[in-house]
């Protein structure tokens, strides 16, 4: 079974390898979500695969190194396409949370994009 929780951080990024005219090149920011998905099987006493609070433990320093700071400055994330955010999010995650099955970013209200470790 799959569940999964939505988180949210804000933060600025332009991307840098984008043709100067390309509205991205310029500096602006996003209220991003985050989606992480984890996949188990379902504990019968307990009725869930795992807690919530499990995922959220796992994700917040994670999502605390990206909250109202300007991405391009991270290390790993110096074109921070949602792609490749979705992907050093995946790479921080996963070991603290080894169920983790999916991460989607979505940068706006319609784009976004999913990571499942390959
Ligand atoms: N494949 C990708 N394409 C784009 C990315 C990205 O990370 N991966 N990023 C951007 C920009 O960061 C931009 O801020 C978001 O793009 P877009 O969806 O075009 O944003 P809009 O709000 O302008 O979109 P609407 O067309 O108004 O829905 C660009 N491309
Ligand atoms: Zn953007």
């Amino acid at each position: 079974m799959e569940i999964w929780k939505e988180f949210s951080f804000e933060a600025a990024h332009r991307l840098p390898n984008v043709p100067p005219e390309h509205k991205c090149a310029r500096l602006h920011g996003h209220s991003y979500r985050v989606r992480l998905t984890v996949r188990g099987e379902l504990d019968p006493q307990l009725g869930w695969v795992v807690d919530f609070d499990t995922i959220r433990e796992a994700f917040e320093p994670v999502r605390a190194q990206l909250d109202h700071y300007y991405l391009n400055e991270i290390e790993g994330l110096s074109n921070p396409t949602s792609e490749l955010l979705a992907r050093w999010i995946w790479a921080r995650t996963k070991p603290r949370l080894p169920q983790l099955a999916r991460v989607e970013v979505m940068e706006t209200c319609t784009s976004g994009a999913r990571y499942e470790g390959a």
